[in-house]
């Protein structure tokens, strides 16, 4: 039996023969893309890709990028986004999903709706019938956490801060906060999504609800592709 690890692998190597020489390519976040960038930095030194630019969706990628000899640009600096190959904590049937597992979904999420083409690489544990079994992650402005984590908890949305191994807050790239949010499944993540959407102090959420194009599924016997109808 294949370890994730070994399915997390397979649905990267698939991704990186989508990458056509001359783009923009956009690169998520995550352990699946760690496969990923490896295996990219691989087939470059063979035979150079010649990209016109290479963003990414955080500082963990930029330096593994950078270790395979990419230059890595701002979003800021690109026009658009051809392609952009990132992993997903979740994803239904519907190819909407849940994501930020890392923390980097303000990030990822502006880069995502940046690209002309999504595909998320993930191994068979993240699909779900209903989008849950992960907690939702909710990047907070400080100035206004405290009252949106108490809205949070009277709406019956579970809320926890997220902590670093030593107890303190994490602090995500842009210097907020992460509440994760404790519900299964989500009842209407369209609703929660509004929701989320137009409370004043929430920065990004990490529901991506119509962003992804294909999602590669990784699984004992095959590489699953599924695409948005
Ligand atoms: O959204 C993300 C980071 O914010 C990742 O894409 C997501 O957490 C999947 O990670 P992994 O491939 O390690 O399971």
């Amino acid at each position: 039996m294949a370890t994730q690890d070994e399915l997390k692998k397979q649905a990267a190597a698939q991704a990186v023969a989508m990458v056509q020489p001359n783009t923009v390519l956009g690169v998520g976040t995550g352990s699946t893309v760690a496969f990923f960038i490896d295996l990219l930095g691989q087939r470059n030194r063979q035979t150079p890709l010649n990209l016109k630019a290479l963003v990414t969706t955080s500082s963990r990628s930029k330096q593994q990028l950078e270790a395979n000899g990419f230059t890595v640009s701002e979003l800021a600096e690109v026009a658009q986004v051809d392609l952009c190959i990132d992993g997903a904590d979740r994803v239904d049937h519907q190819l909407d999903g849940i994501k930020g597992g890392g923390g980097a979904l303000t990030l990822e999420k502006n880069v995502a709706i940046n690209a002309k083409h999504n595909v998320w690489i993930v191994d068979q544990s993240k699909v779900v019938d209903r989008l849950g079994g992960f907690p939702l992650p909710v990047e907070v402005l400080p100035v206004s956490c405290e009252q949106n984590f108490r809205r949070f908890d009277r709406q019956g949305l579970q809320p926890a801060y997220r902590l670093k191994a030593d107890g303190s807050r994490y602090v995500t790239h842009y210097g907020n906060y992460i509440i994760d949010l404790h519900v299964d499944p989500l009842p209407i993540p369209a609703g929660l999504a509004a929701m989320l959407d137009s409370t004043v102090g929430v920065v990004e959420h990490g529901l991506f609800l119509g962003m992804t194009d294909e999602v590669l599924i990784a699984t004992e016997s095959k590489i699953e592709h599924w695409t948005r109808k």
